[in-house]
């Protein structure tokens, strides 16, 4: 388990700070895939970087199964980063060095037997589809092909933690994918927790159980993907769900409605079409659909419908009631 007690980060640059963590506590899971979501300069890469101490927090603790990285001596902790992996963005590769010597240099940081190292570069490179690169340079290889590199270079001393810092921001949609593909696979087979941190939605919502909204430095939401996609609180939380999931009904469209309009969630299995069909019939109201969707958010299905009603305003009081008890989220977008 990795876990954040009261982190702050803070930069001294030309006689001011700057407050690049803002006490942050975060409890991340073993095995869970954690993304951490914000704009630019919100304080994801400052707070991931304390994972590692590739930054040191200027207050707080960072637990790691329990031990306290910020006080370990500096022979502990070289031994406890050969735990955490990190892949980045840009890659980092060395360009001089071929496929498997850039992997065999992460073993031979952590001093594995010299007789290991071949056989262990192949297995890696198995392992993220690459068998056939060991001898190539990284200039010759596709982004997603230094990004699977720099994946086997960072599992290499077999890691508890991996750490993804805008780890496909470089990449087109569909490598992206491939590339989380393979973060997942990696996760469920070697039982391996990544936080990573992305400005999109999509790699949360296609990847990560867990997640935290962060903005100024702060974790201003966090929970599980599935609730926040499907009830996000915070004004951020929203803006950044709305970029994958548009619920939003146009202004020109809600000013010509006449009766009032209601947004139904309804989470996992229940049938949201069922119980919207049998409210109908029911209740002595009309019901216009407006809006209809089903999301899968973690192979769980999110139905999300905008309806307007119309009718008594009692009797719309309890058609809006029957639908709460068979298990839908009713939020009124607008009142008659
Ligand atoms: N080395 C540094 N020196 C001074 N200020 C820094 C440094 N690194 C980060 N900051 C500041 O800390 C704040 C948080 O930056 P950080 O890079 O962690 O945000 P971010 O959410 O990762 O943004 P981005 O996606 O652009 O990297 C910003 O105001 C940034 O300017």
């Amino acid at each position: 388990m990795l876990e954040f007690q009261n982190i702050t980060k803070i930069y001294e640059s030309k006689n001011k700070q700057v407050v690049g963590v803002d006490n942050v506590s975060l409890k991340i899971n073993k095995g869970d895939i954690f993304g951490i979501v914000g704009y630019s300069g919100a304080g994801k890469s400052s707070l991931l970087r304390c994972v590692n101490l590739l930054e040191r927090p200027s207050n707080g603790k960072v637990l790691v199964d329990g031990i306290d990285l910020t006080q370990l001596s500096s022979s502990e902790l070289r031994t406890a980063r050969l735990k955490i992996g990190m892949i980045f963005q840009h890659f980092y590769l060395i360009s001089q060095k071929t496929v498997g010597e850039n992997i065999a240099f992460a073993l031979r940081a952590a001093k594995t037997p010299k007789n290991e190292i071949h056989k262990r570069v192949k297995e890696l490179l198995a392992m993220v589809g690459l068998t056939d690169k060991e001898d190539v340079f990284p200039a010759q290889l596709s982004g997603g092909q230094k990004q699977r590199v720099g994946i086997a270079r960072a599992l290499a001393n077999n890691p508890s933690i991996l750490l993804c810092d805008e780890a496909t921001s470089a990449l087109d949609p569909k490598t992206t994918l491939s590339i989380l593909k393979l973060l997942k696979q990696i996760n469920e087979k070697l039982g391996i927790t990544i936080v990573l941190i992305t400005h999109e939605m999509n790699v949360v919502k296609e990847i990560c159980n867990r997640m935290a909204i962060m903005q100024d430095g702060k974790v201003i939401e966090e929970g599980a993907v599935y609730d926040i996609f499907a009830q996000p609180i915070k004004p951020l939380t929203q803006e950044f769900i709305n970029s994958v999931v548009s619920f939003e009904i146009p202004d020109e469209i809600l000013k010509d409605v006449k009766g009032q309009v209601i947004k139904l969630l309804f989470k996992g299995e229940v049938a949201g079409e069922g119980v919207i069909s049998d409210t109908m019939q029911r209740f002595d109201v009309k019901g216009n659909f407006l809006h209809g969707t089903i999301e899968y958010i973690q192979e769980r299905p999110l139905g999300i419908f905008v309806m307007e009603l119309q009718g008594e305003k009692s009797t719309v009081d309890e058609a809006k009631k029957y639908m709460e008890q068979r298990g839908a989220v009713v939020e009124v977008v607008k009142h008659v």
